[in-house]
């Protein structure tokens, strides 16, 4: 256990994704001190944040946050299951591992200087260090290759060429590294992973090998950021930590002080520190100290739907290396022993991204709603996505899919995402306590659209299975066998199948976000600054104004990147 000092120049609160990239970056220069705060363990001694295939088993353990929602209205009112790790490393320890950055328009429309596509993809790139393989068309000119993060492509299980075969059949043609690259809206193609000679990669990677400058204190709470007055501004001085035997204990902060603890945790510290809504932290007998109503405003996700055929051909999924028999023990015995196999990689296999203008032209809900000049109904541009497709290679998602293929059966996904979504959701507090999550009210599928646009993709996704050249023979039905979905040919069928099984990618964003100081719901400038106090940022997914189209691990380690140079600016 690290002994903290009194003081050091910054303190980073969170060691997750973004936190550990800045604490990292930060502690380059031997001459500065640096402090992390992790809530959770050290992740050296948790083996399911290493074996990738352990992902779920983190899941309702302490290596979660266990965040449940409010009831969603618009998805039957069902409480939606929304982990978070909690261990150094956060979650990139328990993520998919896929890299899809999104389209360089998405960060162009955060419309915050140094934000460009250009500029966050920069960083991007400066993070990864890609190691390629043989048979993959990579884009040389996309990757970075002297960052922290190895990253590799995945090698496909069977099914997973076949579906596609079927995507291409289906109109979506194959650009190899189109996830990389971040200018093709509309296509299919192979996601590079956090993942290198067997083994997850995480964030954490980024802090081994710095000197004894950097401190990381885990199993320790930020209970709250003290701001001092100091000639007529606030100033971030300290930070209240809550120790695992619960006591509590003040550490200085020279310089700054940032926050990192995702798009769940950081508005709630704020709020704790009385940075938010007046009215809201009163409520809870926090005293305001800046009235910044935006602070765990704008929550936003992207939904998805797991959609799963049984197969009666085998070989083809990767069901046979998990559930059946003894496989699974000997899997993990081959990624133990020789850091291959099943679990030594994550089993999502084939990727596209589809626009949906045509196949939405004969909604009114579409055809009726508002838009600007140049954007769709869901703000895009045509050179953005609305919908994701992606396959798993073997049955399995999060804990809720819990009908395994046992018995010599073969099941798998094709699974739709939507981009771009209009409902939003909160984050507040319970109460001023630490030891309470905060409060998630996501309001998934409030939006009449999101609900249309991600019943078209349901439609769609089912028919590049069940007609598309690579998999329309493969097909026995739908898993579990006794239901009919692989049947549904239309939106309106598809709808209450959204409404029952829609559930989080794990891409919340949004809750402190960046924005002009003319909107008075952005927390934070371009610098990520907190608005009216000193010495304080965030750095996280919660600064994002707009979620990308894309998955968010790569958007958080280039705020990691830039967050890092935004301080080393401010002290050079
Ligand atoms: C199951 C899952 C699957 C995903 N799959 C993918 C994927 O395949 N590809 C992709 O791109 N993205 C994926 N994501 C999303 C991606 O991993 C996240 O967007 C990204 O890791 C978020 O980084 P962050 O720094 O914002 O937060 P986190 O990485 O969650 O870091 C926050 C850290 O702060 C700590 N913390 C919080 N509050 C406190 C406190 N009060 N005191 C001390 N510490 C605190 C937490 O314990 C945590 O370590 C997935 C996420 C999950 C959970």
């Amino acid at each position: 256990m690290v002994a903290m000092k009194a003081e050091y120049d910054y303190i980073i609160c969170g060691g997750g994704t973004t936190g550990s990239v800045v604490a990292a970056r930060l502690a380059e220069d031997a001459n500065i001190s640096v402090l992390v705060i992790e809530a959770g363990e050290h992740n050296e001694v948790m083996e399911n944040t290493i074996m990738t295939g352990g992902w779920s088993m983190n899941f309702d353990t302490d290596a979660d946050w266990n965040i449940t929602t409010q009831p969603n209205p618009g998805a039957n009112s069902r409480q939606i299951k929304v982990s978070r790790g909690k261990f150094l490393g956060g979650s990139s320890g328990c993520n998919g591992t896929l890299c899809i950055r999104g389209i360089k328009q998405d960060y162009d429309d955060w419309n915050m200087p140094g934000w460009s596509g250009e500029e966050v993809f920069s960083y991007m790139m400066k993070a990864e260090n890609f190691h390629n393989k043989p048979w993959f068309n990579s884009c040389e000119e996309a990757h970075g290759t002297n960052g922290k993060l190895d990253v590799e492509p995945h090698d496909l299980a069977p099914i997973s060429e076949l579906i596609l075969d079927s995507m291409i059949d289906q109109g979506l043609p194959l650009h190899e590294d189109m996830f990389s690259t971040g200018e093709t809206p509309c296509g299919c193609g192979h996601v590079p992973r956090t993942v290198y000679k067997g083994d997850r990669v995480t964030a954490a990677n980024f802090l081994l090998g710095l000197g004894s400058n950097l401190d990381i204190k885990t199993n320790s709470l930020v209970d709250r950021v003290l701001l001092t007055e100091s000639s007529s501004s606030l100033r971030a001085s300290a930070v209240v930590v809550l120790d695992k035997d619960g006591n509590k204990s003040e550490v200085k902060a020279r310089k700054e002080i940032i926050v990192s603890g995702g798009a769940y945790c950081s508005p709630a510290i704020l709020m704790r520190s009385g940075i938010g809504a007046r009215a809201e932290l009163e409520q809870h007998g926090i005293e305001c100290k800046v009235n910044l109503p935006g602070v765990g405003r704008n929550l936003m996700d992207h939904l998805i739907v797991f959609i799963y055929y049984e197969t009666e051909k085998s070989g083809l999924t990767n069901d046979y290396l998990l559930y059946h028999g003894d496989a699974f023990r000997e899997s993990y015995r081959q990624w133990k022993e020789e850091k291959r196999g099943a679990l030594s990689t994550f089993p999502f296999g084939a990727f596209a991204y589809a626009r949906l203008d045509e196949r939405m032209a004969d909604d009114p809900i579409w055809t009726k709603a508002s838009h600007l000049e140049g954007r769709d109904p869901m703000g895009l541009t045509p050179s953005q996505p609305n919908i994701e497709f992606f396959s798993t290679e073997c049955y399995g998602g999060p804990k809720q899919y819990a009908d395994f293929p046992t018995d010599n059966k073969h099941a798998f996904s094709i699974i739709c995402e939507l981009f771009a979504p209009r409902s939003r959701g909160t984050v507040t507090i319970k109460s001023k306590d630490p030891m309470d999550n905060p409060v998630v009210d996501h309001n998934y599928l409030s939006d009449e659209l999101d609900l249309a646009v991600l019943a078209e993709a349901c439609t769609f996704g089912n028919e590049i299975i069940m007609r598309g050249k690579g998999t329309k023979d493969v097909v026995r039905g739908s898993w579990p066998s006794d239901l009919i979905h692989h049947t549904y040919t239309n939106r309106e069928q598809w709808k209450p199948f959204v409404r029952e099984n829609a559930t989080t990618c794990y891409h919340p964003g949004g809750t402190c976000k960046m924005g002009p100081s003319s909107d008075v719901n952005s927390v934070l400038d371009e610098r990520l600054q907190v608005r009216g106090v000193k010495g304080l940022r965030v750095a996280d997914t919660s600064i994002m104004p707009l979620l990308n189209q894309g998955h968010t691990q790569m958007p958080a380690y280039a705020i990691g990147e830039k967050a890092a140079d935004l301080i080393r600016e401010n002290t050079s």
